[in-house]
C-alpha cells in the first residue's frame, strides 16, 4: 500500500513538473529576471521604451519576461500587434494597479467584456453622429465647433506681442474647452480658476501615473515606500476631487434635458458630494506632491451650457431608455460608470491631442523651413479662412503623422490583457499576461524607416503628393481597441495648425533643446521639453 501511495504521488508531481515545463517551454523567448521583481529593476524607468526595444534586437518581434508579479509579452512588429489585437482573447487590459485598482474596471479604457463592448459601441457611434466620421452630415458643424476654439487662441496671442509664450499651455486650454463642449456639454469662461485647477489634477495625475510605474507591478510598494503612498493618496483624492465637479455638471444637464435621475443609478459619493455645499458651490482642493495643497470654492452655474451634441446628454437619455425598459444592460448606465466613462473620454482626448501638438510645435520651430512649406500649402489650398478639410493638406497631414512617429506619445503603446490562455503562433499566451504594443520599436525600425531619427515629413507623401499611411505607423494602434478618436484628433490637429499658420509664424524663444531634452519626459504620454515660442504676425 506504502509503496503503491509512493508511486502514485510521484507518478502525478512527475507529471505535474513535466506539464510545467512543457507550458513554460512554449512561452515566447525572453530574458531571465529575479525572484519577486522579475525583470523591473533593469529597465530604464524614465526611458522604458528603449530597453524594450533593445530586448526586441536580441529576442525579436515577440519575446516575454516578468515585470513583478506580471508576465509580459512584447511585441515589435506591426503585423503581429495587428493580427493580435483582432483577437477576442487579447481584447482585455492588462491587470495593473493603477487601471484595475484605482479605476476598478470602469469607464471604458480599464472596462473588459460586456460593459466595455456595449460602452465602446455607443460611443463610437455617439462619435459618429457628432461629425467625426469623414462623410457625416455633421462634420461641418463640428468643424464650426473647433475653428471657434482655434480663434480664442489666436485672440490671445494677437493680445501678448512681443511675449515669449506657453504656447502649448495656451492650446490646450482653448483645445480643452473644444473637448469639453463634446463631452461635458459645457465651456469654461476664459482664464477660469476651476478650469486651471481641473487641467493641473489631469496633468500631475498623468505625470504622478507614470513615475508610480512599479506600483503597477508590486502592489505591495504602497505600503512600504511613503513616497509611493503619497502619490496613490494624491491620484486618489485627484479622482474624488474631478468626480465632484463631474457630479455638478451630471446635475446641472440633466436639469436642462428635463430628466430625472433613474431609480438604481445612483452613484452614494455623487449624492454625497452635492450634499456637501447647499448653496450649489464646490469645494475644489488642489493636492499636490510637489506644491502645498490649496482650494477654491466654485459655482457650476459659471459653466456655459452648449447647444450642439455631447456625449453627457447621450448618456442620460440611453440611461434613461435602459431603466425605463427594464432592459439588464441598464446596469452598464449607472452614475457611477457615468463618472469614470467622461473622466476617461476627457483624459484620452485632451492630454493626447495636446501633446501630439506640442512635440509638432517644436519641430515646427526648429525646421522653420518646413513651416514654411506648410504655410504655403495652407495659404495656397485656402486662400480665405474657409472650413479646412485634411484631405487637401497632405503636407501639413505628413507632418502631423511624421511628429507622430518620431515621437510616439504612448512610447510602449496601451496595453491589452489576455482574457484566457490563447495561442500567438506556437507560443503559449498565459490569461492574465499583459500584452505591449510597442509603438517606439515599430515607428523607429531602420528596416522600415530610412534614418528613423531624422525628421521627414515627406516620408509619408506618394509620389503623387497624396498622403501615404504606411501599416508600419500604429499611433492609434489596431483591431478591436484602437482608438476610437483618432478622426476627431486628426480634425483637432488639422483645424488649429491649419489657422494658426495662416496668421503667425512660430519660433523658438527658449534655447534649443538639448538631444537628451529631446527624448522627453515619460508619465501617461511622452511630454516634450518645456519651451516658450514668439508668434510674429505674417
Ligand atoms: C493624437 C491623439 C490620440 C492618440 C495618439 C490616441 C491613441 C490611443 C491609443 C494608442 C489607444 C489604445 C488603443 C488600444 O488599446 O489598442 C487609445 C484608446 C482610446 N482613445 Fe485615443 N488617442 C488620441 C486621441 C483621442 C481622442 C481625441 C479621443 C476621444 C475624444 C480618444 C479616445 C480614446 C478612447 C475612448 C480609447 C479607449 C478605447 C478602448 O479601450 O476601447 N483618443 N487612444
Amino acid at each position: 500500500m506504502d509503496l503503491y501511495f509512493i508511486w502514485l504521488v510521484t507518478f502525478v508531481a512527475g507529471f505535474w513538473i513535466f506539464k510545467k515545463i512543457k507550458e513554460w517551454q512554449n512561452l515566447p523567448p525572453g530574458p531571465w529576471g529575479l525572484p519577486i521583481v522579475g525583470y523591473l529593476p533593469f529597465i530604464d524607468r524614465y526611458h522604458p521604451h528603449i530597453t524594450l526595444t533593445n530586448l526586441s534586437k536580441t529576442y525579436g518581434a515577440i519575446y516575454g519576461l516578468k515585470m513583478g508579479s506580471i508576465y509580459a509579452v512584447v511585441l515589435s512588429d506591426h503585423k503581429l500587434v495587428g493580427d493580435t489585437f483582432s483577437k477576442d482573447s487579447f481584447s482585455g487590459r492588462a491587470p495593473l494597479y493603477l487601471t484595475h485598482g484605482l479605476m476598478n474596471g470602469n469607464g471604458i479604457i480599464c472596462a473588459e467584456g460586456g460593459l466595455w463592448r456595449d460602452q465602446r459601441k455607443l460611443i463610437t457611434s455617439w462619435l459618429k453622429s457628432f461629425g467625426m466620421s469623414k462623410h457625416s452630415v455633421s462634420r461641418e458643424k463640428l468643424e464650426k465647433r473647433i475653428a471657434s476654439g482655434v480663434y480664442e487662441i489666436l485672440e490671445n496671442i494677437e493680445k501678448t506681442s512681443d511675449a515669449a509664450l506657453d504656447l502649448p499651455h495656451m492650446l490646450t486650454n482653448s483645445l480643452g474647452n473644444v473637448v469639453n463642449e463634446i463631452i461635458f456639454g459645457f465651456k469654461f469662461p476664459p482664464e477660469d480658476k476651476t478650469w486651471q485647477w481641473f487641467r493641473q489634477i489631469q496633468e500631475e495625475g498623468c505625470h504622478e501615473m507614470g513615475v508610480a510605474g512599479v506600483v503597477n507591478f508590486l502592489p505591495f510598494i504602497r505600503h512600504v515606500s511613503p513616497s509611493t503612498r503619497k502619490t496613490i493618496e494624491v491620484l486618489v483624492r485627484g479622482q474624488a476631487q474631478t468626480h465632484t465637479l463631474y457630479a455638478s455638471m451630471i446635475d446641472r444637464r440633466r436639469k436642462m434635458l428635463g430628466l430625472e435621475k433613474p431609480k438604481g443609478a445612483e452613484y452614494a459619493p455623487h449624492e454625497n458630494l452635492l450634499k456637501l455645499y447647499p448653496n450649489g458651490h464646490i469645494k475644489c482642493i488642489k493636492y499636490s506632491k510637489v506644491s502645498p495643497n490649496t482650494e477654491h470654492f466654485f459655482d457650476p452655474n459659471t459653466l456655459i451650457p452648449t447647444e450642439g451634441d455631447c456625449i453627457l446628454d447621450n448618456f442620460l437619455l440611453e440611461q434613461k431608455k435602459r431603466f425605463e425598459s427594464g432592459d439588464p444592460t441598464a446596469l452598464y448606465m449607472r452614475d457611477e460608470q457615468l463618472h469614470f466613462l467622461l473622466a476617461d473620454m476627457f483624459g484620452a482626448g485632451l492630454d493626447t491631442t495636446s501633446v501630439t501638438l506640442a512635440w509638432f510645435l517644436l519641430y515646427m520651430a526648429l525646421f522653420p523651413e518646413e513651416q514654411e512649406e506648410i504655410r504655403k500649402e495652407i495659404l495656397s489650398v485656402y486662400p480665405y479662412d474657409d472650413d479646412v478639410d485634411s484631405s487637401r493638406l497632405p503636407l501639413l497631414m505628413a507632418a502631423i503623422c511624421e511628429t507622430q512617429r518620431i515621437r510616439s506619445i504612448v512610447p510602449v503603446g496601451i496595453p491589452h490583457g489576455c482574457i484566457e490562455d490563447a495561442y500567438l503562433g506556437n507560443y503559449r499566451i498565459p490569461k492574465n499576461a499583459m500584452v505591449i504594443p510597442l509603438q517606439w520599436a515599430i515607428h523607429m525600425d531602420p528596416n522600415v524607416w530610412e534614418e528613423p531619427e531624422k525628421f521627414k515629413p515627406r516620408r509619408f507623401l506618394a509620389q503623387d503628393g497624396s498622403l501615404l499611411k504606411p501599416q508600419e505607423f500604429i499611433p492609434f494602434q489596431t483591431g478591436k481597441r484602437m482608438c476610437p478618436g483618432d478622426e476627431l484628433s486628426r480634425m483637432l490637429s488639422c483645424g488649429l495648425v491649419s489657422r494658426l499658420f495662416r496668421k503667425q509664424r512660430i519660433r523658438l524663444a527658449s534655447k534649443i533643446p538639448t538631444a537628451e531634452e529631446m527624448r522627453g519626459t515619460v508619465g501617461v504620454t511622452l511630454a516634450p521639453p518645456p519651451v516658450k515660442y514668439y508668434c510674429e504676425p505674417i
